[in-house]
């Protein structure tokens, strides 16, 4: 199937990093303006940003570079209003993002200014192209899913659900951890739904981050945990025993933490790109997805990292329709099943089926 089938059918994204969405040329906008002010040697970071194979260090020393050029409020509500954008031109209709809020002294950025910037950027987008869903149901400019075919000013209007998930890095402490699950208890209102656990997977122990995600649970928060992208059987383990409402990846897991996990039946973020090229899976034929599908596994197709990895969630379905051997029905049909899986109410889940009920009938078409 050609791209643009892809591209039109409605999708769902639960698991987008902000920082590692960020468009190619905006990233190469920025450094040419640090570069300009002595901040960075641009020509050192053009072909870092333009390299296509990477190692997982490699990443994570990528994303330092990133949070560099995306250093300062006004990019962040920028970088913030143009994902959205990106994902809703190719349809997604329902996203999750994720971003791990920052404190910096030096430019009085604390982790609630980071999160009031990202939220700026949630309001600034731009609704003559995107009708953007927002969490309270009385805000003004709450849209029918009729609005997903009209056309405004000869362009197609896309109507979007956003809701946001606050990522713990690994870097930090338990303190830190707690006071992003207090902001995101605080931002509720707002569209923060749960708490993401992420970052350099080499790097923290469970126990530090545990306290604050037993608190972010106990108070209702939605939970989904980056687990297995490198082998750490003990982790794995203690990450299964704490039942989280999602995992992302699940690698390099060893033969009783497979079972173990797939009779707990915990839905999967599967991103195809980002496991190849950070080698957590060897190559796309012995992925486990094909596992995960075959036996029915509640499983979502997400990007992770559309612009660190050069990918987009078209680009993701279409892989896994391809190496997978999966139709256009099939894929879609992955699509809608994870309405079931995203941190949201059940109003939003019916009316996201019917979005998918209305576009089935022309799938065959
Ligand atoms: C490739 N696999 C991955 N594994 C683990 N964590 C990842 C990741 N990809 C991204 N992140 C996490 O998301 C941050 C960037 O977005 P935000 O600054 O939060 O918006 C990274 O610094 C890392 O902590
Ligand atoms: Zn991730």
């Amino acid at each position: 199937m050609e791209m643009e089938g892809w591209v039109s059918m409605p999708k769902v994204e639960l698991h987008a990093h902000l920082n590692g969405s960020v468009r190619d040329s905006t990233l190469l906008e920025l450094a040419r303006v640090l570069g300009e002010k002595g901040v960075i040697v641009f020509s050192d970071v053009e072909h870092v940003i333009l390299k296509n194979e990477r190692s997982l260090t490699e990443v994570f020393r990528l994303f330092d570079l990133i949070h560099i050029l995306t250093t300062d409020h006004k990019i962040i509500t920028r970088i913030t209003k143009e994902v959205i954008e990106d994902f809703a031109s190719e349809n997604v209709v329902y996203l999750e993002l994720r971003t791990t809020p920052k404190k910096n002294d030096s430019i009085g950025m604390s982790k609630r200014s980071y999160l009031e910037a990202v939220l700026e950027g949630i309001k600034a987008v731009n609704t003559v192209d995107v009708a953007f869903r927002p969490h309270n149901a009385d805000v003004s400019n709450v849209k029918s899913s009729s609005l997903i075919n009209d056309t405004c000013n000869g362009s197609t209007r896309k109507e979007i659900y956003v809701r946001l998930l606050l990522s713990i890095d690994r870097r930090e402490s338990t303190e830190a951890a707690m006071e992003t699950v207090k902001l995101a208890l605080e931002m509720r209102d707002l569209g923060v739904v749960g708490i993401d656990l992420s970052g350099n997977p080499i790097v923290g122990e469970w126990m530090t981050f545990f306290p604050a995600l037993k608190f972010a649970r106990e108070q209702g928060l939605y939970i989904t945990l980056h687990c297995g992208e490198v082998p750490n059987p003990k982790e794995i383990q203690a990450m299964l025993d704490f039942l989280p409402q999602r995992i992302g990846h699940a690698c390099c897991f060893e033969e009783e933490e497979w079972k173990r996990f797939k009779s707990l039946n915990i839905p999967v973020e599967i991103c195809l790109t980002s496991n190849i090229r950070t080698n957590s899976v060897r190559s796309i034929e012995v992925h486990h997805f094909a596992d995960l599908y075959n036996s029915k596994h509640p499983l979502v197709i997400c990007t992770d990292d559309s612009g660190v990895f050069s990918t987009s969630l078209s680009k993701e379905y279409n892989l896994a329709a391809s190496a997978f051997g999966l139709g256009r029905r099939g894929i879609f049909q992955l699509a809608r099943n994870a309405i079931e899986y995203i941190f949201a109410d059940d109003e939003v889940k019916r009316e996201l089926k019917e979005i998918f009920n209305s576009s089935e009938k022309k799938l065959d078409q």
